[in-house]
């Protein structure tokens, strides 16, 4: 029974609606917005409803009415309009308290309750302890923080929102509640590994470590460049880890740039890796000598029928690889991401950045971060499959920004065969091994809609028109009044739907503001301070 202090009454339930849903008038005078949760009282009877659709009504609509027509001719008296306004709402219910019935005409509409204390937090959502919950934003309209549920965390999440909607501010916010989880009255963590695509994170390994850092015993970035300070590490990959039809599709393609890459090279170049053992891949492909040795290889093809000129475009693409290993200096047999660093990330509920903003990356191509975004899932894949087989399930958390870069759609002119087949492997097999994704993009409708239908869980921030469609076809069940709000939506709300939602249906939330979290590279100072600052 949800037993808290209630609230006036702003409306009145008058219609059953479609669809476990009511048709309601509302107080014109009230601030309200689509998604906010009420709380309706029939008799006695408990019910919470999402405002799914609304809009102002006024007595005196009816433009066909002489009356109507005087009040745009005569000087309209705002005042007597407004006194016979009110809300017309369509309401639908998330959350019943001990009854299975729809609220009939009559019932009073209320704002959420005030809720006093941990018990009433629980007897809103029906649970009996919040051991495993986080607690996140507030409802809209309400101070009742919405309950996440870190055991759907495996279920991997989306954040998606156009730019300036608030997705890196939501991410940060996010990072610092699963940083700071308190089970048993110990702080613990969700050991993390972050794609910064911007460098919005940074300030988590320095100034703002304190954010992060109670329930983590080891936080760092990488960089690619060389390291500036003792918390960042040079990053370099081993390439020991992909396989030999891997890096010579990679390869050939960095010739080709967005166009799928000749197969008749990729197979050239795979017939040759495939002789070496994947320990000599590091050498081979990154050294001078290796190159000058696999040229030696690939010349004496020729005699099995090969063209040259296949084989001269095989060796120029080889020479592009070379150049790009050389220039950021990336790969080596004794890499600085390795299994121990996911022991140690593990352990320690520890925190890894990996910084790809033109700070920690400068210059960088897309390309060269697939390539890495791959090496790490794989490496991350392979770590928790080996911890289950052997008994011990371990957790992971992997945020992906820009993630259509990474998982691209097939609209999207972006090539990644190299990252999406084991992005696609984490996100199917993340459930069982303790692999959780979370991918954070501007544009959800170039990020693959198969990954995209794997997701358990979403923030919406505000998105562009044209996703709204791609957005509900791929997650299902985000109410259409709702999705269609979301154009509009403020910079600091977000949807959140999903698995890890106590609610368990979407509802509209609050992103509380605090300083510290909002000052981060990416922040957008408005121009009278930027101006005077
Ligand atoms: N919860 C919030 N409350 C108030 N203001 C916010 C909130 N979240 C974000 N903002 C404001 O919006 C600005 C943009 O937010 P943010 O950097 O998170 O957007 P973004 O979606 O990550 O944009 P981009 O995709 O361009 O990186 C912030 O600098 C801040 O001024």
């Amino acid at each position: 029974m949800l037993s808290v202090k209630q609230m006036e009454s702003v409306g009145i339930v008058l219609q059953r609606g479609e669809n476990n849903s009511v048709y309601a008038l509302l107080k014109p005078n009230i601030d309200i917005i689509g998604g906010q949760l009420f709380l309706i009282e029939d008799e006695g009877k408990k019910t919470v409803a999402r405002l799914d659709d609304y809009f102002y009504i006024n007595e005196f609509f009816d433009e066909k009415t002489p009356f109507s027509r005087t009040l745009l001719n005569d000087k309209i008296d705002v005042e007597l309009l407004n006194m016979n306004t009110v809300i017309r709402a369509e309401l639908s219910i998330v959350k019943r308290y001990n009854h299975s019935t729809i609220p009939k005409p009559g019932s009073i509409v209320k704002f959420l309750p005030e809720i006093a204390d941990e018990k009433d937090l629980l007897s809103f959502y029906q649970l009996s302890s919040s051991q495993g919950y986080i607690k996140y934003g507030r409802l809209a309209g309400s101070k009742i923080p919405l309950l996440l549920d870190l055991n759907a965390i495996t279920m991997h999440v989306g954040i998606f929102g156009e730019t300036g909607s608030g997705k890196s501010y939501n991410m940060r916010y996010l990072i610092t509640l699963l940083s700071n989880i308190e089970i048993d009255g110990k702080i613990t963590s969700i050991p993390l590994i972050i794609f910064d695509a911007n460098g919005d994170y940074s300030d988590f390994t320095s100034f703002n470590i304190d954010l992060v850092s109670k329930g983590r015993g080891w936080i760092k970035k990488y960089v690619m460049r060389d390291p500036l300070s003792d918390y960042e590490i040079k990053l370099s990959i081993d390439l020991s880890l992909f396989t030999a039809k891997d890096l010579a599709d990679f390869i050939i393609s960095l010739k080709y740039g967005d166009i799928a890459p000749n197969s008749l090279q990729a197979n050239i170049l795979e017939q040759v890796l495939s002789q070496h053992d994947p320990q000599e891949y590091n050498w081979l492909l990154s050294t001078r000598e290796g190159i000058e040795s696999l040229k030696i290889e690939l010349q004496e093809l020729k005699n099995t029928g090969f063209s040259p000129s296949s084989i001269r475009a095989v060796v120029s693409s080889l020479e592009i690889f070379l150049n790009k290993v050389r220039k950021y200096n990336f790969v080596s047999s004794s890499s600085s991401f390795n299994e121990q660093t996911l022991d140690v990330i593990w352990n320690t509920k520890g925190l890894a950045i990996i910084d790809f903003s033109s700070d920690g990356a400068p210059g960088v191509d897309i390309s060269t971060k697939q390539l890495i975004v791959s090496y790490v899932s794989r490496l991350v894949l392979d770590y928790l499959t080996k911890a289950k087989y052997s008994g011990k399930q371990k957790l992971i958390g992997v945020v992906i920004e820009e993630a259509q870069n990474y998982i691209p759609s097939n609209d999207y002119p972006v090539n990644a065969r190299i990252t999406k087949e084991v992005l696609v492997t984490l996100a199917t097999q993340g459930r069982k091994f303790g692999a959780s994704l979370f991918l954070v993009s501007q544009r959800p409708a170039f990020v693959d809609k198969y990954v995209l239908s794997m997701l358990n869980t979403f923030f919406f921030h505000r998105i562009y028109h044209e996703d709204v469609k791609y957005v509900m076809s791929a997650t299902g069940g985000l109410p259409e009044h709702l999705a269609k709000s979301l154009p509009s939506l403020e910079t600091g709300y977000v949807i959140v739907s999903g698995l890890m939602s106590a609610l368990k249906s979407p509802a509209l939330v609050k992103i509380p503001w605090d300083d510290r979290i909002g000052s981060y590279t990416g922040y957008v100072m408005s121009i009278e301070n930027i101006l005077v600052s």
